[in-house]
């Protein structure tokens, strides 16, 4: 069955086959076409072009975009979105005036998720976590990573990432699965650092393993949470079960986390809000892309990802939600892109290719998601009739999404 899209307003984001990210100056170009035509086969983008050479097709399905915009859906490389309850006390406490690392220290925070966590029914877990996903989809996201971290005991991890399994298994939207056992030292092993090490390396990974729950690992590496030396191990113990690491570093400081990350080929190095020069130049010329959570940051008032001294540097940027309960409890991409553009003073093409092109690449799947390419998943955002793409951050705040398609269909 194919589907022709006509007289689209602009065509976002197109792309020729083999691009797998953007950096530097060039993330100031998004490739784009006006008043243009699409082809969607079954699943996947066939055809692209100016509406001039639209061919003429039979037994086609025409979809009329007159003034609405169309680009791919948009890429959420890191988010947390399975966790039981909530942390709406906290996020009281924090106004009333306590910092993240205070609720912390009095047993809040990750440790709080963890128990609840704990406490909770794997398909309670499922039922809560779906309602979030459903509605990340409608809010344009096509791809989502998805991490363990709230279990911190083998029985809570493997629930979490078979949560993530089952939610792979019921929707269309592509996921990548994260085990994050190194997220915070549970309360009886914070006199015990190796012993919790031991117990991802030696029981929680080879089950993970065994029963393929995960792509990737991942460790909160921040000072009073995992070492750089911790880290390191967490790495290669992964990297023995084929999982490349996507870690979280320089959220509060910055420790030389980002060498051992790229000295590991991580994948991803997410959070960034502290960044030194040191830290560029390793990020250099290496395969790591660099991920920013700018939602993260505006709700818990830390400071943003210095962007512009990253792109400027010639590095690619990403950028994620971080949804989760603590820091982060919205998943809503379109917030993120907006507030790139408005506090991290990215221009609206740069923030679109690090939500699209180059979060696919954070989540190893830019073969088939993140651009228009010919022979890529039909995962598109159509908007309501707008002045041009620069309304998507203008208007932050207002839903300028009219459908989403994913995997060809409309959902
Ligand atoms: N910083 C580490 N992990 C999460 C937050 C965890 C939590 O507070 O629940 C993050 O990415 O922000
Ligand atoms: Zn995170």
């Amino acid at each position: 069955m194919q589907t022709l899209f006509i007289n689209i307003k602009e065509l976002l984001q197109i792309r020729e086959t083999g691009i797998d990210k953007i950096s530097g100056s060039d993330m100031a170009t998004l490739p784009k076409i006006d008043n243009a035509y699409l082809v969607i086969e079954n699943n996947i983008i066939s055809d692209f072009g100016p509406m001039e050479n639209c061919p003429k097709l039979s037994d086609v399905k025409i979809i009329d975009a007159t003034g609405q915009v169309v680009l791919p859906t948009w890429v959420d490389s890191h988010t947390h979105i399975v966790y039981a309850g909530n942390r709406i006390q906290e996020f009281v406490d924090r106004i009333n005036g306590l910092s993240y690392e205070e609720i912390a220290n009095r047993g809040g925070g990750i440790l709080n998720s963890a128990k609840k966590l704990n406490e909770t029914s794997e398909d309670e877990i499922y039922e809560q976590s779906k309602i979030r996903l459903e509605e990340v989809m409608q809010q344009g996201t096509g791809a989502v990573e998805i991490k363990s971290g709230y279990g911190l005991s083998v029985d809570g991890e493997l629930k979490m990432l078979r949560v993530i399994k089952r939610l792979k298994e019921n929707y269309p939207i592509a996921i990548k699965a994260t085990f994050l056992g190194a997220h915070a030292f549970p309360m009886e092993y914070k006199e015990n650092h190796a012993a919790y090490i031991d117990l991802i390396i030696n029981e929680m990974l080879p089950k993970i393993a065994s029963e393929n729950l995960a792509d990737y690992i991942d460790a909160f590496l921040e000072t009073g949470y995992f070492s750089v030396e911790e880290t390191i191990k967490i790495m290669e113990a992964g990297r023995k079960y084929g999982l490349e690491p996507k870690i979280h570093v320089n959220q509060f400081t910055a420790i030389d986390g980002i060498k051992a990350c790229v000295e590991n080929s991580a994948l991803s190095v997410d959070h960034l809000e502290i960044v030194t020069d040191e830290d560029i130049e390793v990020l250099k010329n290496s395969k790591t892309m660099p991920v920013a959570l700018p939602s993260c940051s505006y709700f818990i008032s830390i400071p943003y990802t210095p962007a512009r001294k990253m792109m400027n540097a010639g590095l690619p940027l990403a950028l994620a939600t971080d949804y989760n309960p603590g820091t982060t409890p919205s998943g809503n991409m379109n917030f993120v892109v907006a507030t790139a553009c408005i506090k991290m003073k990215m221009t609206p093409e740069e923030a679109i290719n690090a939500a699209t092109i180059n979060g696919a690449y954070a989540m190893g799947i830019s073969k088939t998601h993140g651009s228009i390419t010919k022979g890529k998943k039909a995962n598109l955002i159509i908007t309501k009739p707008i002045m041009s793409y620069y309304q998507l951050p203008y208007a932050f705040g207002t839903n300028l999404i009219d459908k989403v398609m994913i995997e060809g269909q409309f959902i």
